[in-house]
């Protein structure tokens, strides 16, 4: 099966620093992979290259077909994006922020259909945001915010998601919330790809990259004993991955 996403060679310099190394990867379709690693690896850069918001050497490709021959308007149909610390839009709507969400299936100048009433409605509903829907961004707290941000990337119904950081700011029970409505996406058959910092949650994903300086030193399935291993290296063996109750916990070693 033409992987959802791919990368060949792929190589990056941010202020005159290699920052992603040839890196080879194949993210499969319909399912989710989480990238891990140190800070400062090159997790969000990778995140950014897939996406194609950075200039890269190498290649990038989406279902198979090379990203700089994908038109601007069917990347936005292809691909969802959930960045971090988006601060441009605290003026808007909730309602409108999710909206553009939709613009890709939008004619230009195009008034928003009732599908796209929908979609935007039932994404707000999903991730628990709709009651917030007249306020603005900007008067909604971080994980508020996350969420109004998350039902934007949901909204726009695109086969590939690609989300950085996306638990940053939430609290534990809409964590959760995230869990399940990633598991929804993956039932719908999205390609779901996140940056993940919190490795319990990442390690109920169906693969992790694990990253360490610009490389992929591990990409596997996340109950391989192999993965684990690969994990607690890149971070120094100052964490352990332990079974509880068919989940894998993470312990700090002390
Ligand atoms: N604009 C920039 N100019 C120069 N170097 C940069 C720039 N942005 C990022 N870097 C460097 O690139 C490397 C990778 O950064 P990146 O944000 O991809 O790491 P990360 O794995 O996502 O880290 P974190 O876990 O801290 O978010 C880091 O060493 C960072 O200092």
């Amino acid at each position: 099966m033409t992987p959802a996403l791919e990368t060949r060679q792929l190589q990056l310099e941010l202020g005159g620093r290699t920052v992603l190394n040839g890196l080879d990867l194949q993210i499969a379709t319909g399912r989710w992979t989480c990238v891990v690693g140190p800070n400062g690896a090159g997790k969000s850069t990778l995140l950014r290259a897939l996406a194609g918001l950075l200039p890269y050497s190498g290649q990038v490709l989406w279902q198979g077909q090379a990203l700089e021959a994908i038109s601007r308007r069917d990347r936005g149909l292809l691909l969802s994006w959930l960045g971090q610390g988006e601060v441009s839009t605290l003026d808007l709507r909730v309602w409108d922020v999710v909206m553009l969400g939709r613009l890709p299936h939008q004619g230009w100048l195009g008034a928003p259909s009732e599908l796209d009433h929908q979609m935007v409605e039932a994404a707000l509903k999903a991730t628990q945001a709709w009651d917030w829907r007249e306020r603005t961004l900007g008067e909604l707290s971080g994980g508020e915010r996350q969420r109004v941000l998350l039902a934007r990337a949901m909204a726009g119904n695109a086969p590939l998601m690609l989300m950085d950081e996306p638990l940053a700011n939430l609290d534990p029970p809409h964590q959760v919330d995230w869990l399940e409505q990633v598991h929804c996406l993956i039932a719908q058959g999205t390609t779901v790809v996140s940056v993940l910092h919190e490795i319990g949650m990442a390690l109920h994903a169906h693969e992790v990259v694990v990253m360490d300086a610009g490389r992929v030193v591990h990409h596997g399935a996340c109950s391989d004993t192999d993965t684990h291993a690969a994990i607690e290296s890149v971070f120094d063996h100052r964490i352990r991955i332990c079974a509880l109750e068919g989940q894998w916990v993470v312990l700090p070693r002390l």
